[in-house]
């Protein structure tokens, strides 16, 4: 059996859970940290997870690229907003042959990467995930685990299922982590953006639980008007999304616990917010098309105030 090996590049909630099941699995992965990596180097990972409890008392920890083994799958889990460090993290850690995996909410993300890396050589992912990290190494998974893959292509051209999809999809399985592959990235993406606009915007905006935004009449209806401007996007851009998910979305965040976003949790910490990947991207991507969004990009006037002022304030 050939073995891929996997890099994770930032080992938070996202990249540290999947990572974690990877290794879990007797899969080879090496994990780049940044404040957590004295404590994960010597006390491993801490997964605390409603699919079950479980530790890495030792893991293969890095805090420079240049001591890492170059990896055939390279797994980027930063925040968007860490991105701008990809130009020197990436090269020395991918394979002559090897693959970028994005895991990061968002649009337009695919082409940086493919600038640094090359076109053929990314393939985009969405995780349909609710995870936190709560302490160093320590990562709290709290919902779902869903990861959909697509190949990118030059302008979101959709890419097929490729056999490299294929195979990473057989190692994400044998970690048990339920995977989905799709035909067309820019489709999957959009589908997801129909819910981290109105959900990542309006927490943010009004310092709001994704329970509390539903069951607002009010604030139920400008997510149902802001979702219905995301589907007006993904049509400028030849995606067609079903009749009824708009109202899928709405019935599916009924059903969900309680939840703070990611954006709101972000805010919270005074973090930068993942704006243009989220939301700024999806408006230019509008504009581009000539799509009217007036709610879309009044969200963003907020958040870009909110996130701005927000930096400046001390802790
Ligand atoms: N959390 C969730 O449930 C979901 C998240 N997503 C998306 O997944 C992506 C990742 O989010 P998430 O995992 O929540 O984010 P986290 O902030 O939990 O994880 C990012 C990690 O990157 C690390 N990092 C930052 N700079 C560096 C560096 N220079 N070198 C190495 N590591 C570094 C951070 O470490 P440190 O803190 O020490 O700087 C942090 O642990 C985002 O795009 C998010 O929108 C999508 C769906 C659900
Ligand atoms: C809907 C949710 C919360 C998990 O599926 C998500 O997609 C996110 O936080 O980005």
């Amino acid at each position: 059996m050939v073995t891929r090996s996997y890099a994770i590049i930032g080992t938070g909630a996202v990249g540290g859970f999947y990572g974690a099941k990877l290794q879990k699995a007797g899969l080879e992965v090496h994990f780049l940290l940044n404040r957590d990596y004295e404590f994960v180097r010597t006390q491993g990972l801490r997964i605390d997870s409603l699919e079950g409890n479980f530790t890495l008392p030792q893991v293969q920890a890095y805090n420079d690229v240049h001591q890492m083994p170059p990896c055939d799958v390279v797994i980027i889990t930063l925040k968007t907003t860490h991105n701008y460090l990809l130009p020197q993290l990436l090269p020395p850690i991918v394979k002559p042959d090897g693959v970028v995996l994005l895991l990061q909410n968002g649009l337009n993300v695919e082409p940086q990467i493919a600038e640094i890396v090359g076109e053929k050589r990314v393939i985009g992912g969405l995780c349909f995930i609710c995870s936190n990290k709560v302490g160093p190494g320590h990562i709290q998974h709290i919902d779902y685990s869903a990861v959909h893959l697509g190949e990118y292509q030059d302008q979101y051209q959709p890419g097929g299922i490729s056999e490299r999809m294929q195979e990473i999809a057989v190692d994400f399985q044998r970690a048990q982590i339920p995977i989905e592959l799709s035909e067309d990235l820019m489709l999957s993406r959009w589908k997801k953006l129909v819910w981290n606009i109105p959900y990542n915007g309006l927490s943010v905006v009004l310092d709001a639980r994704t329970d509390e935004i539903m069951a607002n009449p009010e604030t139920r209806l400008l997510t149902a008007e802001l979702m219905g401007e995301v589907v007006a996007i993904a049509s400028g851009y030849n995606r067609h999304l079903p009749k009824n998910y708009i109202e899928l979305m709405l019935d599916h965040t009924d059903k969900m616990k309680p939840y703070l976003t990611s954006m709101k949790l972000d805010y919270d910490a005074h973090r930068p917010l993942e704006l243009e990947a989220i939301i700024g991207n999806p408006l230019q991507a509008a504009i581009a098309q000539g799509v009217n969004v007036p709610k879309i990009k009044m969200l963003y006037q907020q958040l870009k105030f909110l996130d701005t002022r927000n930096q400046t304030i001390l802790r």
